[in-house]
């Protein structure tokens, strides 16, 4: 068996599931994906391969999913249709339905790297792993909104209250409507176990009221540079404890994180991340965070 677990959203990041842009975004109609003005494949792919030499840099593994031609081009985004638990994966069931197909790749990916599935959600079941937020080892918070709804919630506290994780379902608003991609963490990136980037106006109010609860610091990132990024401003990768990967663009927000105890590494991200609504964190999927 190969190494895996993850509980936390910050604890340094061992080893990561990827899945390169060149070919899975390649032939994209961008009116499908709703994508942004500013998609073009081949500065993504490029974009995409930034990103994997500055994580392969924090020293962490990547093992890549198969880069092939399937037209799964959300299937970068690998944030997304899995989750890792310390007793194995969970393969989740997608809100978007072009992103249907994502689910069985992860599955697929960890069977060849030997690492176990502990469950699976099921339809009419949906949870996307943008959704979900360890706010401690035993405490999951999931966005209940457009992608993930509350019979996916369910199934996955059913999975996990036997592990003595405790799962709770925040409400989402629509902010943007139906067709555009907002996540519990497109308004919170954890940068520590007690320091997290938010976007305060679009937190649902009693996950604000827990955060603060345990003591959980909150550093507010920049309104304007929130909207004018589509709120990709506030995601940001944690490689370790205050160490983190953010898009390059937004000053005001990367100045608050310094602020707050933080080294900031960006990459320019406006084909990939700004246009096709996923930064650094939905690019990656953690397996073994420890
Ligand atoms: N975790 C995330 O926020 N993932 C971003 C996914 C973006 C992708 N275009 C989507 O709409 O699903």
């Amino acid at each position: 068996m190969s190494a895996f677990g993850s509980q936390s959203m910050a604890a340094p990041l061992r080893r990561v599931l990827m899945r390169s842009a060149a070919n899975a975004m390649r032939d994209a109609d961008r009116a499908a994906w709703h994508y942004g003005p500013g998609f073009n494949p081949a500065k993504a792919a490029s974009q995409h391969a930034v990103l994997a030499e500055l994580v392969a840099a924090s020293g962490a593994d990547i093992e890549w999913i198969e880069d092939k031609p399937d037209g799964l081009s959300d299937s970068v985004f690998t944030h997304d249709p899995s989750l890792m638990t310390d007793r194995g994966a969970l393969i989740l069931s997608m809100g978007k339905p072009l992103r249907a197909g994502e689910p069985s790749l992860h599955e697929e990916t960890y069977r060849r790297l030997g690492i176990p599935i502990l469950g699976r959600v099921e339809a009419p079941g949906q949870v996307e792993g943008g959704d979900c937020v360890w706010v401690d080892a035993r405490t999951l918070a999931i966005g209940r909104g457009v992608r993930s709804n509350q019979e996916g919630i369910q199934q996955v506290a059913n999975l996990l209250t036997p592990l003595g994780v405790s799962v709770y379902g925040f409400d989402l608003p629509l902010w943007q409507g139906e067709e555009a991609c907002l996540h519990l963490m497109s308004v919170i990136s954890p940068l520590a176990d007690d320091l997290a980037l938010v976007y305060s106006p679009l937190l649902p109010a009693p996950f604000y009221q827990m955060l603060k609860a345990r003591g959980i610091r909150l550093v507010e990132g920049d309104a304007e540079e929130f909207a004018a990024s589509n709120g990709l401003s506030l995601n940001v990768l944690p490689t370790s404890p205050l160490e983190v990967i953010a898009v390059a663009g937004f000053p005001k927000t990367k100045a608050a994180m310094e602020a707050a105890g933080c080294t900031v590494e960006i990459f320019e991200a406006d084909a990939l991340c700004i246009a096709c609504e996923g930064g650094p964190t939905c690019l990656t999927r953690p397996i073994l965070r420890q």
